[in-house]
């Protein structure tokens, strides 16, 4: 079977809007970043707004780690790709693929930093967008040289602006729109702190600090798409049905939102709501609060407990008669933590579920349970202390789902990708940052060789400071529960553990 390219592309398309489409539009974006997510929503969107004419503007997409496997792979298939969106939307089925052309290129700035500055260098450059995953937008102090890139992405960043404002004299008007689409709260603003830090390290004049608060802006953003990526188990069967093979089909559900706290001018210059998009201008955080609490929160909450229970997939939770009444039941403790009114909170949650339904998505647990430790800090303790504080009572199906975590990071053994647990006879490969898995580890190891209890492990877990920035075991009957949970998981399995805790506690419910 043929492979996705140019010619694929011009010889399979009958599309017209796809004969109109320029292929050498003006480079507008540079963009850090060539994951499942920038492709499936941004170069998506890009995409149509240029078939309808509107933003007639290209993509550079620059890797951002020096391990980068994308862009070569990429560039074999003249930087196209599928987007698939597949769901229901407004009661009807969609099933829709698509060829992304809005890739002009890819540059890899480790071995290529030369080209990388001459796209900073650009007369037609408008935007930077970014998507590095959380760990991105960090900062790290390493040196500047003028003649190779950075490692990190806020130092390559810096290094790039550094180098457009030398190259334009300072000039104001060669100032960017800056769009990190991390999913970190007030991401633009992080960003542009730690490209000042950078810069001041650097010792870089304060003509260019100037340049860089005055010049160019740097936007908070919420992204909101459901992009599951590559379809593992059923890529042959797209390649039947598109008639060519591409080792970028990238799968998504139909629902997009693009909250961008900004001014009417990035609306010009990114005209997202002109070609029919769904997207957000102004203040971001109502969006973002919502989002992260009560589709990111349940996501964590499911992941681990739904894998140890059995399923792999998001859809196999909420088809699973207990798995999904512990799901709801997080909604409903997300839910009473938050500060917004029942209608609008009951309204979003239903949404959310039914995103969850998406009959086609197949949207892996373990995929979403990476870095499980960290997402369950900033997605679903807020949360918890929350709702203690409002209803004086424990929110168990959070803490089932604090307990389950800790026991997806049981180690069988270690390997150079962090722990590998078992479930059902079968090893699976987890993944966290060094500090989680290494703290688990060792808690785990000293459990296992009867050093230390069940109680006197969830103690430890739960009072490392470098993990959570606290003790949670000052939080009242928390590490009881939890270690009770932890107990009950293993010695009954993850299932029988959920149905009692349900019955027991919300017999309502069940
Ligand atoms: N996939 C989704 O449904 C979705 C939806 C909304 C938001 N997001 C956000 O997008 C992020 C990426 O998701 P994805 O599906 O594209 O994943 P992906 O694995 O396809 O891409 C991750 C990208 O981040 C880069 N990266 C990883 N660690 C980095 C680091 N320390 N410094 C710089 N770059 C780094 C990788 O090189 C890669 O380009 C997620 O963390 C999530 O916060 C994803
Ligand atoms: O992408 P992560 O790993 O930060 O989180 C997993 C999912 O919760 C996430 O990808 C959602 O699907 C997405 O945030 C929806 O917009």
């Amino acid at each position: 079977m043929v492979k996705l390219d140019r010619t694929v592309l011009e010889e399979s398309v009958t599309d017209t809007t796809y004969r109109k489409y320029d292929s050498n539009l003006p480079e507008k974006v540079l963009q850090i970043g060539e994951g499942n997510f920038l492709r499936g929503f941004v170069d998506w969107m890009i995409h149509q707004m240029n078939k309808q004419g509107i933003f007639k503007g290209s993509v550079v997409a620059v890797q951002p780690t020096p391990h980068g496997r994308v862009l070569p792979k990429l560039k074999e298939q003249d930087w196209l790709y599928t987007v698939i969106l597949r769901g229901i939307t407004d009661g009807k089925k969609v099933d829709e693929a698509e060829v992304i052309p809005a890739i002009s290129r890819g540059i890899n700035p480790y071995e290529e930093w030369e080209q990388t500055l001459k796209v900073a260098e650009s007369d037609e450059l408008e935007l930077i967008i970014s998507n590095t995953t959380e760990a991105g937008i960090t900062y790290m102090q390493e040196p500047y040289h003028s003649d190779s890139s950075p490692l990190s992405f806020p130092g390559k960043v810096t290094a790039l602006l550094y180098h457009r404002y030398k190259h334009f004299s300072g000039d104001v008007k060669a100032g960017l729109h800056i769009l990190p689409c991390e999913l970190i709260e007030e991401n633009g603003g992080k960003l542009k702190y730690i490209v000042k830090r950078i810069a001041r390290d650097w010792n870089l004049p304060s003509g260019f600090l100037r340049w860089l608060e005055t010049a160019n802006r740097f936007y908070d953003t919420l992204v909101d798409r459901i992009v599951t990526g590559y379809p593992k188990s059923n890529a042959a069967d797209f390649a039947s049905r598109l008639g060519y093979e591409d080792a970028f089909f990238t799968v998504g559900e139909p629902y997009h939102l693009f909250c961008i706290d900004g001014p009417a001018e990035i609306k010009q210059v990114f005209p997202l709501d002109q070609a029919g998009l769904r997207v957000k201008w102004g203040d971001i955080e109502q969006y973002r609060e919502l989002k992260v609490r009560l589709l990111n929160g349940p996501h964590t909450m499911m992941a681990s407990a739904g894998y140890l229970a059995g399923a792999d997939t998001v859809l196999d939770v909420m088809k699973d008669k207990s798995l999904r009444l512990f799901v709801e039941r997080g909604f409903e403790e997300i839910g009473e933590a938050l500060p917004f009114g029942d209608q609008e909170k009951r309204d979003y949650a239903e949404e959310v579920k039914q995103r969850f339904l998406n009959p086609y998505n197949q949207h892996y647990l373990q995929d979403i349970g990476m870095n499980a430790v960290n997402k369950f800090k900033s997605r679903l303790l807020p949360t918890l202390s929350r709702y203690i504080e409002k209803t004086e009572l424990l929110p168990n199906s959070i803490i089932l789902s604090l307990a389950a975590i800790l026991v997806y990071f049981r180690p069988v053994h270690m390997n150079e990708h962090g722990i590998v647990g078992r479930r059902n006879g079968k090893n699976y490969q987890t993944r966290e940052s060094e500090l989680v898995s290494k703290v688990l580890a060792n808690c785990w190891e000293e459990y296992e060789q009867e050093k230390i209890s069940i109680e006197e492990f969830v103690f430890a877990v739960l009072g490392n400071r470098a993990i959570w920035d606290e003790d949670l075991n000052e939080i009242e009957q928390l590490t009881q529960t939890v270690s009770s949970y932890v107990r009950q998981i293993i010695s009954m399995g993850m299932k029988e553990t959920l149905t009692q805790m349900l019955q027991k506690n919300y017999s309502s419910l069940t």
